[in-house]
């Protein structure tokens, strides 16, 4: 009997950026070449891609880790980091892909539909990106951004064609393995089967899969018994075929009462994916039933007595012993013939091609909250600001400066200053916590100061009218010598952000 794994818990973390590389071109003759330097490649995505060959989740129960490989960093001569290779991980037809908290991110329905299950790293942009009229060297690279990591529950619906629902001890293991190879365990005592196993029956040109699942109580749809797991396994069978037990000395227990405890509780389950699969309600699937266990002569009687009833109510009835192997082939073909009708009716799910991608956030938004945990201080939230704290060299002068810009530029500081912040306030962005100096003067033309240093980080120095004297001169030159400039630089910062 195949192992059939139907849920499993996955760890999948995807590459990290590599790093921008911060380098001047040298060359002979040509002593300040430019700056260089390459962007580092993006992470490997992790992606999770339906595939029919793949029937079970048994993989990922093996290798529950996945990873992406991580972007090359950039090099100098403005040579770019190669991209890290995304991991593609093959999952069966209609995979449920829940995340921790058990909210449905995913229903994977349909050959190629794809999930990134998590994002690979943004490469860090080289200095030869970064320069800019007001940067024309960047003495610094930005970091390229760790890849995404998350845990995700993959839960499988699309159990088998045929579901069997009965009693515990109703014979269905039984049924399973004298109607296909499988040799699942079959004892005399209830809940012997614990997990679901499946079957392959061959009927003519016709192959289907029969699920032997764990017996069913009343009170299965509140949790009784196996209850709820066993339910979610029936979610996607396509056809649901009765084991009823004609045979019990249960005082209380006879064919027709046991159908309908049954029913009751497949009426009563809410079924946990109301999304998109194609099976359609529980209550609506196509139903067959199975009495079995008819070699005991009083079984045998007890069938005559009740057939009539339950055909009565549309249903096709079939006497058989999973013991004695009787009435076996025309239960066999005729759940063939239903299962062959049944994927006739349904329309074949149109793969949706498109990747799904985790709810988009508004990448300009962010807010300003006070720190709980410090007086005066706050906490900055947002998709960018966050990502651009991850981007930066702390070590760098320049570029914390450049970060200080585009914080500037995003409206974070304005937003501080309304907020009430004082100049020293504890800042929190992402990781880190700074000491909030605010940048005035910011903006477009940060004075041209050596690699790796921003004139603000040292504003203790006063700048004597002499110097101012001898900076205009050097603008007034540079601004000839830029007249000449083919480079064309538009003179707005740059931005890596699309
Ligand atoms: N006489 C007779 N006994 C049967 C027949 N089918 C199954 N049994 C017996 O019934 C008992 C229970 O059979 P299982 O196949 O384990 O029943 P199950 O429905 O899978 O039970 P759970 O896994 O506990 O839900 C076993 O002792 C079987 O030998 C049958 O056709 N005739
Ligand atoms: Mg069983």
């Amino acid at each position: 009997m195949s192992r059939f794994v139907d849920r499993v818990k996955i760890d999948v973390v995807a590459g990290n950026g590599g790093h921008g590389c911060s380098s001047v071109h040298r060359e002979k003759f040509k002593p300040l070449g430019g700056p260089d330097g390459g962007n580092g490649g993006h992470g490997g995505d992790v992606r999770l891609v339906v595939d029919p060959q793949v029937h079970t989740l048994l993989d990922f129960h093996f290798r529950p880790h996945a990873r992406g490989t991580n972007g090359r960093p950039g090099e100098g001569g403005n040579r770019n980091g190669a991209n890290g290779d995304e991991l593609v991980l093959p999952v069966p037809d209609g995979t449920v892909v829940l995340d921790s908290r058990g909210q449905i991110v995913a229903d994977m329905v349909g050959e190629g539909t794809e999930f990134i299950a998590a994002q690979g790293g943004r490469g860090g942009l080289g200095n030869a990106a970064l320069a800019s009229r007001a940067r024309r060297a960047p003495g610094f690279a930005l970091l390229g951004e760790p890849g995404e990591e998350r845990e995700l529950v993959l839960e499988l619906k699309s159990v088998a064609d045929v579901g069997l629902v009965g009693f515990p001890s109703a014979g269905k293991s039984s049924l399973v393995s004298v109607l296909s190879a499988a040799k699942p365990k079959i004892a005399d005592y209830p809940f012997t089967t614990l997990t679901p196993n499946l079957g392959v029956v061959t009927a003519g040109s016709d192959v289907f899969t029969v699920a032997d699942v764990p017996g069913l109580i009343p009170g299965a749809s509140e949790g009784r018994g196996l209850g709820l797991e066993f339910l979610r396994h029936l979610e996607r069978c396509a056809v649901l075929a009765h084991v009823v037990d004609c045979a019990t000395l249960e005082p209380g227990r006879d064919p027709i009462s046991d159908i309908d405890a049954l029913e009751a509780e497949l009426a009563a389950y809410k079924p946990a994916l109301d999304a998109d699969h194609s099976l359609g309600d529980l209550a609506h699937r196509p139903r067959i039933v199975v009495l079995n266990k008819v070699d005991i002569p009083e079984a045998d009687e007890l069938a005559d007595l009740v057939e009539a009833d339950i055909a009565e109510r549309g249903w096709p009835v079939f006497r058989i012993s999973a013991v004695a192997h009787k009435g076996l082939a025309e239960l066999t073909f005729a759940l063939a013939e239903m299962v062959r009708e049944y994927r006739a009716t349904q329309a074949k799910p149109v793969a949706r091609r498109t990747v799904i991608r985790p709810k988009a956030v508004d990448q300009n938004e962010f807010t300003v909250v006070p720190d709980p945990a410090v007086e005066g201080g706050f906490i900055v939230r947002g998709a960018r600001p966050e990502r651009w704290i991850r981007q930066t060299q702390f070590d760098n002068d320049e570029a914390v400066g450049y970060l200080a810009d585009r914080l500037n530029r995003l409206g974070v500081e304005d937003a501080l200053v309304k907020n009430g912040a004082v100049p020293g306030a504890s800042v929190t962005i992402g990781d880190v916590c700074f000491d909030w100096e605010p940048s005035t003067p910011t903006g477009e033309h940060v004075p041209l100061t050596g690699r790796g240093t921003d004139v603000r980080m040292e504003r203790n120095d006063r700048v004597g009218a002499a110097e101012r004297k001898v900076a205009r001169a050097m603008r007034r030159q540079r601004a000839d010598a830029e007249s000449e400039d083919s480079l064309g630089w538009d003179g707005d910062l740059p931005d890596d952000d699309e």
